[in-house]
């Protein structure tokens, strides 16, 4: 596998050749790079979440690949805002590859902050599973083994792919979910995400099921309009959500439509136990696939975007077909 993908290891003016190894600790910006400066290997920029920061396996598996001769700079976040300005480093460094190590919240982070620069500035995308329930990278069939993945993420084939954009100014690559989905992903504590990885996400909601109360919304797009109790709304780029719930089964990243599945209060518990198998005959599921659509409520509800909150009472959510590249397994389910 290696040996494969090495032969396919394309040359790149991005890091300076130091006898047969790269200078891995400094990648050299584009305006001090000197016309001799080339590697046949490409540059990547990694963005781990610091709470991945202590993880072996991702230190184990970067020193293995800068042994190779790999160009893998790392940075670490604290909070919400330090992906942003990483992103703005790797583009001042000119990279081939900005690669997210984090969860869905942290590929959300990297990938909005890469959709906003010019297409011509855009480095690909690399997937780095490491969060809690890793939904969208699971569903591309990223493999779980650490050095694989980040070898996919760094030479891996790379895809156009299509994300959301909701009131103008946040974006999902994965999943946007409102009602009872949104309050287990975004109430679940952290330390039970740590215990029990994904799993945490459902046996959460089961604790909660006591609290459980239905959104009443209308939903409308193009040849498009329901109104009712909503007890879960996922809104999928992606398919799955909350740790492996396949809401939008059917979707795909790169068709240029959003997959709508509102499950709608009305008997919710035999709704709940059958629904997440997403059984179309279901008539409490209510499915559509959209490029747009506007989500209205009397009261304020919360979305989640990939995992992180959004509160408010008008939604209006468009897809952005071919946004960003992303590299992925050449049997991504989720490519058409
Ligand atoms: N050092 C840090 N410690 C704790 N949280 C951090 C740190 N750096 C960033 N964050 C926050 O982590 C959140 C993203 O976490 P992420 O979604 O990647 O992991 P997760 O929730 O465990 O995984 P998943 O969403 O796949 O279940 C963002 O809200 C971000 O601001
Ligand atoms: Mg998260």
């Amino acid at each position: 596998m290696l040996d494969k993908l090495k032969s396919r290891r394309r040359t790149h003016p991005n890091v300076v050749v130091c006898s047969r190894r790269i200078q891995h600790c400094g990648l050299i910006p584009r305006e001090h790079r000197m016309e001799s400066t080339v590697s046949p290997l490409p540059t990547s920029f990694l963005i781990l979440n610091g709470k991945s920061a202590g993880s072996e396996l991702v230190r184990t598996a970067v020193n293995k690949f800068r042994l190779d001769g790999y160009a893998i700079e790392v940075r670490v976040t604290w909070e919400f805002g330090d992906a942003e300005r990483y992103v703005a480093e790797a583009v001042r460094l000119g990279v081939d590859t900005v690669i997210a190590g984090g969860g869905d919240g942290t590929i959300n982070e990297i990938a909005a902050a890469l959709v906003q620069l010019p297409a011509e500035k855009r480095p690909p995308l690399g997937l780095l599973p490491l969060g809690t329930a890793n939904d969208f990278a699971n569903s591309c069939a990223i493999p779980e083994d650490t050095e694989k993945a980040l070898l996919l993420a760094m030479v891996g084939k790379s895809a156009a792919i299509d994300m959301a954009c909701v009131n103008h100014q946040r974006y999902f690559i994965n999943m946007a979910t409102g009602g009872f989905g949104t309050r287990i992903t975004s109430e679940t504590p952290e330390k039970l995400k740590s215990a029990l990885g994904g799993a945490s996400y459902f046996i959460h909601g089961l604790l909660r099921m006591d609290q459980l109360r239905a959104d009443n919304c209308e939903i409308s797009g193009p040849d498009f309009h329901w109104q009712g109790d909503a007890l879960v709304i996922g809104i999928g780029n992606g398919r799955q959500a909350g740790g492996g719930q396949a809401l939008c089964p059917n979707a795909l990243i790169n068709d240029g439509l959003l997959q709508l599945c509102v499950i709608s209060a009305e008997e919710w518990l035999p709704t709940l136990l059958n629904s997440l198998s997403n059984d179309e005959d279901n008539p409490h599921i209510i499915a559509a696939s959209l490029p747009w659509l506007d989500i209205s409520a009397p009261h304020d509800v919360t979305f989640n975007l990939d995992g992180e909150p959004l509160k408010g009472k008008n939604f209006h959510i468009d897809i952005m077909p071919a946004a960003l590249s992303c590299r992925l397994p050449p049997q991504c389910p989720l490519l058409e």
